[in-house]
């Protein structure tokens, strides 16, 4: 274990609760995420860590429980500059060029500080794809601007929903490069993962969901 000085939580979640059709996804779920941390959200098929990363960027209402950014309360408001969202879908304009994409993304959104389209292009590999249509693009190529999104985003925490599928071995890599960069610059990161392929080698705590009962 990697000696590090405890930082006080970028995020505390605490009593969160989730249900569909009257039947508990997850509840009561408690869990900190500091800056410069990774949390690998680990579990079977099923047990709700996509819902988790869907209520947590506020794309469905949670039941109960709280939200503290940087020890504020967390309003619905506040939330969509405190998380960048990498989810299954890629959430592209199809009909949008690739730059065009990160440019209504970016004018919706926000843009780090330094950060430009074409640098962000050319960071995820797809340098000269800035005229392409997204609906073009090869689903691993469609999770590389779904990063470069999140690379362009001001959000100091990341939900990254399976970062790694449809990627290959350097795109495994650029992930884990993407995420060590962002922890290096004291953000943070949420990682589903099955826990049968890749994490990311940076300083990680576990959250471990079941099936609630
Ligand atoms: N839109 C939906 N309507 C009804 N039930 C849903 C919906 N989306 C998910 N579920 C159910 O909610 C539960 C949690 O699903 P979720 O996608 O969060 O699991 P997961 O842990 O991310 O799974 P996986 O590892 O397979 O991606 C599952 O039982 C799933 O069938």
């Amino acid at each position: 274990m990697p000696s590090h000085t405890p930082q006080p939580a970028l995020l505390s979640v605490h009593g969160l609760g989730f249900s569909r059709n009257d039947e508990a996804i997850f509840s009561d779920l408690d869990f900190t995420v500091a800056r410069g941390e990774a949390l690998l959200v680990q579990g079977g098929n099923g047990v709700g860590k996509t819902t988790l990363l869907r209520v947590l960027a506020g794309l469905l209402p949670a039941d109960s429980g709280s939200l503290r950014m940087d020890d504020d309360d967390l309003d619905h408001a506040r939330r969509a500059s405190a998380f960048a969202y990498l989810g299954h879908l890629p959430g592209h304009k199809g009909d949008l060029t690739c730059s065009e994409n990160l440019e209504v993304a970016c004018g919706l959104l926000g843009r780090k500080r330094d950060r430009g389209i074409d640098a962000a292009l050319d960071h995820v590999g797809l340098a000269g794809y800035d005229d392409q249509l997204a609906r073009h693009l090869s689903a691993g190529q469609k999770k590389r601007l779904s990063l470069a999104r999140i690379w362009l985003s001001p959000a100091p925490l990341w939900l990254l929903d399976e970062p790694y599928a449809n990627l290959d071995l350097d795109g495994i890599e650029l992930v884990n490069r993407l995420i060590r960069t962002h922890l290096d610059d004291d953000g943070a990161a949420l990682v589903t993962t099955h826990g049968a392929y890749a994490a990311p080698p940076v300083r990680t705590r576990r959250l471990l969901m079941e099936r609630a009962a």
